[in-house]
């Protein structure tokens, strides 16, 4: 593959920055990577292991010369930092960010990029459970979606070469309007981690009365709960907190089918339960029979309904 952008600048220096990294060089697409993070211990550790070609002190030597810039931090910050950033970009430059929600990044990022510098907000839809520099890998987003969500008037330029970087990193590129991607994500993963937290949580209370029973004895949902729970706080923090109005209104909905399932419960309406779990069923095994299931940890090798 041949180089897309001359200079690429990753700001924050965790899971995704360093995947983003390796694949960069695994493909050949950036001829060079400078890198900044806030703390000195998280510069200290790219250094060591060789994350980016040169991790820089200050954000500002970092962005300078960019031809891409990529916000690779929490959301919550993304608008400070933005505004740090503003007066040292290159005309003419791309500043795009992976943030999990997309509709506050832009509103906050927005008003801090001149006009002489295209904004293409971005979110791979790819990651685990692990934070830092030393969590990425190069295969993380194959085969993998990437949203982008360029508000109306963004240059088509910048947004088609963005599109050919991140199909270049190895993912599927799609583009929609950030408030339709906002309320996805609630559905598909804000909600879902929300679950996960507190399903973790309620076991470690009921760990007090049982001792260690729950986690000795738990099985694969359990456990796929508590690798969730694991993700990093101050990530999932700014995701509630910014996508609030998609999360509650899809939390909202969840809790009136978590009620009718816990009165069939209840009444003994088992009809009710089985109908409701072949529905679901089905919905699954759609998923497989489509080929659609791009997001499971096996993709790629052969997989049957389950
Ligand atoms: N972890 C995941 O699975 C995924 C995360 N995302 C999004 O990607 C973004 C980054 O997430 P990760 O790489 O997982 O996080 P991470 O916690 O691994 O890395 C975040 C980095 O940002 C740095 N940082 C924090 N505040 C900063 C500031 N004010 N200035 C400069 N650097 C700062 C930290 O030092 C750290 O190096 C988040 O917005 C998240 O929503 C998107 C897809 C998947
Ligand atoms: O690890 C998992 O199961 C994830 O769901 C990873 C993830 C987390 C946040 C995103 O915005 C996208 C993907």
């Amino acid at each position: 593959m041949s180089v897309i952008y001359d200079r690429v600048a990753l700001i924050g220096l965790g899971l995704i920055a360093s995947s983003m990294f390796w694949a960069m060089k695994r493909n050949g697409l950036a001829r060079e990577v400078t890198g900044y993070a806030r703390s000195a211990a998280t510069r200290d550790a790219a250094r060591r292991i060789g994350l980016c070609d040169h991790v820089c002190d200050t954000v500002a030597e970092a962005v300078k010369d960019a031809d891409l810039v990529v916000l690779a931090i929490p959301v919550g910050v993304m608008g400070a930092v933005a505004a740090e950033i503003g007066p040292h970009l290159k005309p003419g430059a791309t500043v795009t960010d992976v943030g999990s929600v997309k509709r506050d990044v832009i509103e906050n990022v927005g008003p801090h990029i001149p006009e002489t510098v295209h904004f293409v907000p971005g979110h791979p839809v790819a990651g685990t459970e692990h934070s830092g520099p030393d969590s990425g890998f190069a295969e993380l987003f194959d085969n993998r979606w990437c949203l982008l969500t360029p508000p109306e008037g963004t240059d088509l330029t910048a947004v088609a070469e963005l599109r050919r970087f991140w199909e270049g990193l190895g993912s599927n590129v799609e583009e929609m309007e950030a408030d339709h991607h906002d309320l996805v994500l609630a559905v598909t993963s804000h909600a879902p981690h929300l679950i996960a937290y507190t399903m973790v949580g309620v076991a470690d209370d009921l760990r007090r009365v049982t001792d260690s029973e729950v986690i000795q004895y738990s099985a694969a949902g359990f456990r796929d709960f508590t690798r969730i729970a694991a993700s990093d706080p101050t990530m999932w923090r700014d995701v509630f907190l910014t996508n609030k109005d998609a999360t509650l209104e899809i939390l909202g909905r969840f809790t009136e089918e978590l009620f009718a399932l816990q009165r069939a419960i209840r009444t003994g309406d088992g009809a009710h339960l089985h109908d409701y779990f072949t529905r679901t069923r089905a919905i699954r095994r759609g998923i497989i029979e489509a080929g659609q299931d791009t997001a499971a940890p096996n993709f790629g090798r052969a997989q049957k309904p389950v």
